[in-house]
């Protein structure tokens, strides 16, 4: 059987920093323990209104990745200089709202054919990997097709998202049935977007999946797996001040 890559989505860091304006928590020291602990690549969104990663971030990842960089971008023309400049391994296009609380669909590739096909050649060009993040849909993967995309990353949300536990085998059917559309069409597959530890099983089990990339659920588990020592390191400096003090 072949491996199946986990690229880790960072982009939550860079949240929890952004919410305070502090030089803390940093994407990058994220993504050295993220590939410590044997994350096979990185993946950043930058979003054009920069809520979590900003320029900054993704410049200096991309001098510091021991790994690979997956740039997540909206198809803008900022959007692409910035992949020119930078030339991550990786860039994959996705749709973007304004006012969204995140990514809510795949990008609309039928709708948008013709800029979406120059924007792959431009980044082919420039020698990165394109992959386009989009529903499991044979329209959707047709056009992909047609834009000569190496990769696609199938949309996993409404998979994610689903109400009960009929919705969401129902959903995994489309996504197994969409992948291996993909894969027979000539496509390397990837998949993510709402994943985490309850529901991630069933489509690691997918054999023609090559990379997962999963985030929100990752830094969400290392608050708490990390909280109990935070709180004790804490507490033993301000123990370690007051008997300073006292003794000294
Ligand atoms: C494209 C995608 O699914 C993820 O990158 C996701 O968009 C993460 O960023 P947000 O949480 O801001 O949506
Ligand atoms: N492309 C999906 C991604 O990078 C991670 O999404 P999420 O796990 O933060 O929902």
């Amino acid at each position: 059987m072949s491996e199946l890559f986990l690229g880790v989505n960072i982009d939550h860091i860079a949240t929890l920093r952004n919410a305070r304006g502090t030089q803390y928590p940093d994407p990058v020291h994220a993504a050295d323990i993220a590939e410590r602990a044997g994350a096979d690549g990185i993946t950043v969104h930058l979003r054009e209104d920069r809520r979590h990663i900003t320029d900054r971030d993704v410049y200096l990842l991309a001098q510091t990745l021991n790994t690979r960089m997956n740039l997540e971008m909206a198809v803008t023309d900022e959007m692409l200089s910035i992949a020119e400049k930078v030339k991550p391994a990786f860039c994959c296009l996705v749709p973007e709202k304004r006012q969204e609380l995140t990514t809510e669909g795949g990008l609309d590739v039928v709708a948008n054919e013709q800029s979406i096909k120059e924007a792959c050649k431009r980044l082919a060009d420039a020698g990165i990997q394109v992959s386009l993040f989009i529903d499991a849909k044979v329209e959707q993967i047709d056009a992909a097709v047609r834009c000569k995309t190496p990769y696609i990353e199938i949309h996993t949300g409404q998979y994610a998202e689903a109400k009960s536990e009929y919705e969401q085998r129902e959903e995994l059917e489309k996504l197994k049935h969409g992948i291996a559309y993909a894969h027979h069409a000539g496509l390397k597959v990837n998949a993510g977007h709402g994943l985490h530890y309850h529901n991630v099983k069933p489509i690691a089990a997918i054999p023609q999946l090559v990379e997962l990339n999963i985030g929100h659920a990752i830094i969400a588990r290392a608050a708490f797996d990390g909280l109990a020592k935070a709180v004790t390191d804490m507490r033993t400096l301000m123990l370690e001040a007051r008997h300073a003090t006292v003794n000294g």
